[in-house]
């Protein structure tokens, strides 16, 4: 499956190529305002900080909310406390777009994340374009080479790269990439299964510099709380919210 959703998101890419060329897309990367900084939003502290992320529907759990209005979601996550957001762009199983992300961008000042299946510079334009602050590279997707050069080239962009992993290998190739914002992900994109205790059993392998984001599987406080026992600085969470009221949502999960 996650093939298949990096080959369908490479080929979306190729498609909206066709109608704006590389060059085009790499001078508005370059033209955009700067990027915030991400990196120093999600650093560690002494409370639990939230991602929460704009999205509609994801391949395991099919359809999961009616998000006409994706700008005033995410001011709603930046009321509730957010420190940043989330933009699932992926278009095939998930239901985004980068119109979400640029809708998003006009009415929020937290940093967004460009959440996609991201395998081509393009794409990282694209982001940058979009004036996303972080991208997300999945190490599982990812041969070293293209892994190394798209964390390059985000880098290069100014933009803070989440490096999502789901084993102890997955990990140290993250580490060797020396990413500065390492997530864990609960759920393994090739089968959709749910680890709830990976985390817990790889962030005491994570440098204490390196800030570690628990990802996926959080719908209640409780939830939150053993992550963050478990060592997160940050917590990404999307069905939970996105099913629920929002604010108060967001509410409850910061004040564990
Ligand atoms: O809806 P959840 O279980 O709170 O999960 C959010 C987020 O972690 C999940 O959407 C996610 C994590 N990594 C991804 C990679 C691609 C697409 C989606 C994801």
């Amino acid at each position: 499956m996650l093939a298949e959703l990096t080959a369908g998101a490479a080929e979306d890419a190729r498609a909206r190529r066709e109608v704006t060329p590389r060059a085009e897309v790499e001078r508005a990367a370059i033209a955009a305002p700067p990027a915030l900084d991400a990196l120093s939003a999600l650093s560690r502290s002494d409370r639990v900080k939230i991602i929460a992320e704009v999205k509609r529907a994801s391949p395991s759990r099919g359809h999961l909310a009616e998000i006409t209005d994706p700008a005033a979601l995410a001011a709603e996550y930046e009321i509730g406390g957010a420190s940043a957001i989330s933009v699932l762009t992926e278009g095939r199983r998930f239901k985004g777009s980068l119109d979400d992300l640029r809708a998003v961008r006009e009415r929020v000042d937290v940093p967004i994340l460009r959440k996609d299946f991201i395998s081509e510079p393009y794409q990282v334009f694209e982001a940058r374009a979009a004036r996303a602050d972080l991208v997300l590279l999945i190490v599982a997707a990812l041969e070293d080479r293209a892994l190394s050069e798209l964390f390059a080239l985000s880098t290069e962009l100014g933009m803070t790269t989440l490096v999502e992993t789901h084993s102890a290998d997955e990990l140290s190739r993250a580490l060797d990439l020396g990413a500065r914002l390492v997530g864990v992900n609960a759920r393994d994109l090739s089968t959709f299964e749910l680890d709830k205790t990976l985390f817990a059993r790889l962030a005491p392998t994570i440098p204490d510099d390196v800030v570690k984001v628990a990802e996926s599987a959080v719908s209640v406080p409780a939830d939150v709380a053993a992550y963050r026992e478990a060592g997160a600085d940050v917590v990404l969470i999307g069905e939970a919210l996105v099913t629920n009221d929002p604010v108060s949502t967001l509410e409850s999960f910061l004040a564990v």
